[in-house]
């Protein structure tokens, strides 16, 4: 099987172009996913994308994380697909759309000269932000609300965060200083409380100014990743809902493996990711 290994500010994922490879049966896939992702014996990565013809947008892609599990969206993932397609003339334009499982967004790539992306902005849509949205477990009129700075009980222990979903579940916490956040104790209890029945990603942010955070992440069904596209969304939607920042404004969101760019819009509220996309190698993988 061809694939590409493509990385977001280190957040990195074999790319399989479905438009040419014929794919293993659905039901192989997660299994390959976990294949590939592992250092030692497959390629190393966190996960595995899929990039397929879309029959509603340009094209579509299909996010599977380190342990096989599905995922609805992925930020670094749709830069780099963005950079794929482009690059390999499957759209011949600098806009288009790409389905996921989260719904439809809009990508811009910013090629050069020679036609090489190394740089994509993405329309990523609308943050849902109902409880139910998430999804989230609740009572009545509650599954109609948002989830701001709440406090809620998981396996005896209070946490209070905001939950966002952009296609894909956040719960994000406002930290002091990120470098001490309990990211690998309290991610992994919090990724898989009752509460969240899909499991939830889980940030763990500090407001640095008006237009700066820094940002740690425990990605549901991948762990620890050194940047999560969706997840530094969810987290500028957070810090607005929490007074902690303004829509409108450019905020740079410092990443473990970088920055990205986010911005909330006030015209259509729609939130807009811009940053790198970088290509790794290519090859072959030999299933076994
Ligand atoms: N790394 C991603 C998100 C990947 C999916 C996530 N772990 C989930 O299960 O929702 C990003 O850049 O957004």
């Amino acid at each position: 099987m061809k694939f590409t290994k493509m990385h977001g500010l280190g957040n990195s994922y074999i790319y399989v172009d479905s438009f040419r490879e014929s794919l293993p049966n659905e039901e192989k896939l997660p299994a390959l996913a976990v294949k590939v992702a592992d250092p030692h014996t497959g390629i190393g990565s966190d996960g595995l994308i899929l990039i397929l013809p879309s029959e509603i947008a340009d094209v579509r892609m299909r996010v599977f994380n380190n342990d096989g599990s599905e995922a609805k969206n992925c930020g670094n993932g749709l830069r780099c697909v963005a950079k794929y397609v482009y690059e390999h003339r499957y759209v011949q334009k600098e806009e288009f759309s790409i389905e996921t499982l989260g719904g439809i967004v809009t990508a811009n790539v910013h090629p050069s000269r020679t036609g090489e992306v190394h740089e994509v902005t993405v329309d990523m849509g609308l943050p849902k932000l109902k409880r139910k949205e998430m999804p989230m477990r609740g009572e009545g009129a509650a599954l109609d609300e948002p989830v701001i700075a709440s406090t809620e009980h998981v396996n005896g222990t209070d946490y209070t965060f905001t939950a966002v979903s952009m296609g894909n579940p956040h719960a994000v916490f406002f930290v002091e200083n990120v470098a001490e956040a309990s990211v690998e104790t309290d991610g992994p209890v919090v990724e898989n409380a009752d509460l969240f029945p899909d499991g939830t990603n889980v940030e763990f942010i500090s407001i640095m100014s008006e237009t700066e955070m820094n940002f740690a992440v425990w990605e549901r069904g991948s762990g620890v990743t050194r940047a999560c596209g969706t997840g530094a969304c969810a987290a500028v939607v957070a810090a607005v809902l929490n007074g902690k920042a303004s829509k409108d404004k450019d905020i740079t969101v410092h990443l473990p493996g970088g920055d990205l760019l986010i911005r909330w819009s006030s015209r259509d509220d729609h939130v807009w990711m811009k940053g790198q996309a970088v290509t790794v190698c290519e090859g072959t993988y030999m299933d076994h």
